[in-house]
């Protein structure tokens, strides 16, 4: 006994969110022969993660995680632990259940599914051989499908070699879809259950392709139902569904047979639609209700939405190849199982948990339905004579009454809601209608506004187009004339440059003139200077030489003047020592001193002694001559110096003159250039500033007339024009979209409104855009000039159509 209420997990996998996710097993097929496995392509990293090494593209491989990737040396025992064993679980708590294997051809599905006798016994045979292994509350029936080329077959039917298999239709009640009329087996042991297998099996179609000699070319579908009694009368019913899907493989793999390429193909279609279903999920697990999955675009996908939106425990068994080879179909399966790992079961297409009752089925009684079951069970077994049951039908009668009693209950409740849609409708139709003639008013009134504007629009084009027109005309005449202007101007500014340029040249000219003549004059002054400068130094040498003469006089004289003075001396020394003889004498001989008398002596009276008179002379000769010679060297002395300091010094006087002269000569002259110069730059400074002025003036004059050109340039500009055009054309096509859109609006909203065929606007209306539409293409394609029709046009659309209002009339 595996539990002990039936339905109660049922209900606490509805609150555990975590645990809804499809399940993912991997099984890699060990190698059949030598060389098969491919070293580094498929490696397990751990019991969760495998790495892929595509061939032929570069990388470290990619990476996908699963629930559980069983290990290479897995035996079949195993893989039931793996999957099997918990479906069994949850199938007996009263939990639907699907198991499908997946992968490429010749991967190993059916030998993981089905297996083979004894130890190799399958996932489904061990799960039945569980399922039957209970107590005998539980009932066990198995139906056994197979969906070839997009029909269904009943594998447990009676097969008759003479007629052709039946096919079967999908039908669908509250659980779900399902396959109406096919054979349900009850099943009492694990025998039992083996033979339903193989007599399935033997009904399947199988043929030899390149890669599997006995390739499943169908997808075959064994559902087992488990009802448990859960009071006396009442039996809660769960099943699981056994998917052995067909592979997915590349037509080279198949060979030339149309028959086995026409399969390939039905089951390529299929499998890729439930890849569809499954990637169509996921989107709307992201973004509920983003899309409506496509369950119904194979009869696979269909049978299998009960276990991809209900309470189901789904779990999928992905079998690949270790042959490189395959690489390709590997890394698909390979996706397809990361893709489905993120699916979560038990919720609505809303993205809410289904909590409508997808899982269980109660019967409420089936009175000796075991027995019942077990009896017809023994029978059918042993002739593969499967007929329907009917406890079964009557079982099944109980659940539709079930689902009747919740449809008539939606039934009423969708009538009443219908009903206040109805009357709802009816209110909105009445303010529709409403609505809609006030907008048919509006809509030909604003028809009729449009109109006018539109007229209105194209005379203000026309007259502004005009006007447009008269003042390019003036500003044309207005460039010419400033154009004529700058030329003067820059001729009359050339020639007050030239003649202004002349001016100063011939200023500057007979400045230079001048300036050369005053050079002139001073360089013979100079000469002249520079002329009595030599005659003064010539003097001046000459009265050195005479200063040197005297010089050598004086020395000469004074030499003289020493000898005489030595001489005088000498002689003084002799006078006195013969006036000592003479006195001596004189005491001598008078004894009187003539010398102590006071009269004079007078020597020229004096009779000369011998000696005295011979001395006196002498000596008065000798005073005399040095007294003359005394006097003549100071006189020669002093009037040669005083002659000779009075010429130095006039010379120098003179000397310092010429300089002071010459300097004064100099500077004036300098002044006066410097004068003459400063005033020359100044006039010429003056002149051209008042050219520079002038030309200011002129080329501010100028500037302005060139702005105003260019202003004028601007005005007359055509793009200007028609740049307004333009605005008064986008301005015609958005009342035209406008009409246009309106008049979609009014054939909508009559397509919307009416049954009956939709409303044509009034052929007035019609008549009124359609007189428009001319005008609305000339205006598109005509240049800045109106037209003489154009302007008719204008003149008889300007009439302005009286507005009606058509409310009145109602
Ligand atoms: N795990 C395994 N151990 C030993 N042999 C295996 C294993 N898986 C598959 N095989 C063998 O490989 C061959 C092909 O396997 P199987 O028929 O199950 O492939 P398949 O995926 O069902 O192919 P198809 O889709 O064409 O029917 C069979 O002979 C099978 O016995």
């Amino acid at each position: 006994m595996l539990t002990a209420e039936f339905g109660k997990q049922t209900n606490d996998f509805l609150r555990d969110t975590a645990s809804d996710a499809l399940e993912t097993v991997l099984r890699i097929r060990p190698a059949l022969s030598p060389g098969e496995c491919s070293e580094g392509f498929l490696t397990v990293n751990s019991g969760t993660d495998v790495t892929i090494r595509h061939p032929t593209r570069v990388g470290h491989g990619e990476q996908f995680a699963f629930n559980t990737v069983v290990p290479l040396t897995t035996t079949q025992r195993e893989m039931y632990a793996h999957s099997g064993a918990k479906m069994i679980r949850s199938a007996l708590d009263g939990q639907n259940c699907c198991l499908f294997t997946y992968g490429a051809s010749g991967s190993g599905k059916t030998h993981t599914m089905m297996g083979g006798p004894g130890e190799d016994a399958g996932v489904l045979a061990r799960t039945m051989e569980k399922a039957i292994d209970n107590d005998d509350e539980y009932l066990v029936f198995a139906s056994f499908v197979e969906i070839y080329n997009e029909r269904i077959h009943d594998l447990l039917a009676p097969v008759n070699a003479s007629t052709k298999r039946a096919e079967l239709r999908i039908r669908q009640d509250t659980k779900g879809p399902f396959v109406g009329g096919v054979h349900q087996v009850q099943i009492s042991s694990a025998q039992e259950a083996y033979k339903v297998i193989d007599a399935g099996r033997r009904n399947l179609n199988i043929a030899a392709t390149r890669l599997n000699e006995e390739s499943s070319r169908s997808h075959c579908l064994f559902v087992v139902k488990i009802a448990k009694r859960m009071t006396q009368h009442r039996w809660g019913v769960s099943q699981i569904c056994f998917c052995d899907l067909a592979g997915k493989e590349r037509s080279k793999n198949i060979g030339s047979d149309a028959k086995r390429l026409g399969e390939s193909k039905t089951i390529n279609k299929s499998l890729m639609q439930l890849g569809i279903v499954i990637e169509e999920l996921r989107n709307n697990q992201k973004n509920p209700g983003s899309v409506a999955v496509s369950f119904r675009n194979s009869k696979l996908t269909r049978l299998m939405q009960s276990y991809l939106t209900g309470n189901s425990k789904t779990i999928i068994i992905v079998t690949v190849s270790q042959n490189e080879r395959f690489a390709e179909e590997t890394l698909n399966s390979l996706k397809f199982a990361a893709s489905a790992k993120t699916v979560s079961l038990g919720r609505d297409r809303h993205g809410f948990k289904d909590t409508t009752k997808m899982n269980m089925s109660t019967i409420h009684d089936m009175t000796n339905a075991s027995v019942m079951f077990k009896t017809m069970s023994g029978t059918m077994i042993d002739n593969y004579n499967v007929t329907f049951d009917e406890d079964y039908r009557k079982w099944k009668k109980i659940d539709l009454i079930d689902d009747l009693i919740y449809y008539r209950d939606r039934d009423r409740e969708l009538s009443a809601s219908i009903f206040a849609m109805k009357n709802a409708w009816k209110d909105d139709e009445k303010l529709m209608n409403e609505e809609r003639m006030d907008f048919d008013i509006q809509k030909r009134n604003w028809k009729v506004d449009m109109h006018n504007q539109k007229a209105r629009l194209q005379n203000e084009y026309t007259s502004e187009t005009e006007k447009l027109f008269e003042k390019m005309k003036l500003l044309k005449q207005a460039v010419k004339e400033a154009e004529k202007q700058v030329v003067e101007l820059r001729a009359e500014q050339a020639s007050l440059i030239s003649t202004a340029i002349e001016e100063a040249l011939e200023t500057k000219s007979a400045d230079f003139e001048r300036k050369l003549a005053d050079a002139e004059e001073r360089a013979t002054q100079n000469d002249e200077l520079l002329s009595e400068v030599q005659v003064l130094k010539m003097k001046n040498q000459n009265l050195e030489v005479a200063a040197r003469e005297h010089k050598s006089k004086m020395e000469i004289k004074s030499a003289d003047l020493r000898n005489a003075r030595s001489a005088i001396a000498q002689l003084e020394l002799k006078l006195a020592s013969k006036e000592d003889e003479l006195l001596l004498v004189k005491t001598d001989r008078m004894s009187i001193d003539p010398l102590d008398s006071n009269e004079t002596i007078d020597f020229d009276k004096i009779s000369p002694p011998t000696c005295r008179s011979s001395i006196l002379p002498s000596r008065r000769a000798i005073l005399n001559s040095t007294q003359e010679l005394m006097l003549n060297i100071v006189d020669d002395k002093s009037s040669q110096s005083v002659s000779e300091e009075n010429d130095k010094v006039d010379l120098y006087r003179q000397i310092q003159d010429l300089n002071r002269q010459l300097r004064e000569a100099k500077k004036d002259a300098k002044d006066s250039s410097e004068k003459k110069e400063n005033n020359h730059h100044e006039a010429l400074l003056h002149q051209i500033k008042e050219a520079a002025s002038r030309e200011a003036d002129q080329g501010s004059r100028i500037n302005a007339l060139e702005l105003e050109i260019d202003l004028l340039k601007k005005r007359s500009d055509r793009c200007h024009i028609r740049k307004q055009k333009e605005a008064l054309e986008s301005e015609n096509a958005a009342l035209q979209r406008k009409v246009t859109k309106l008049e979609n609006m009014l054939v909508e909203s009559n397509d919307e409104n009416m049954p009956g065929p939709p409303s044509t606007p009034s052929k007035k209306f019609k008549n009124s855009t359609e007189d428009l539409n001319p005008i609305i293409e000339h205006l598109g394609k005509s240049g800045p000039r109106v037209t003489r029709s154009q302007r008719r046009i204008s003149d008889t659309t300007n009439q302005e159509l009286p507005k009606r209002n058509l409310r009145s009339r109602k």
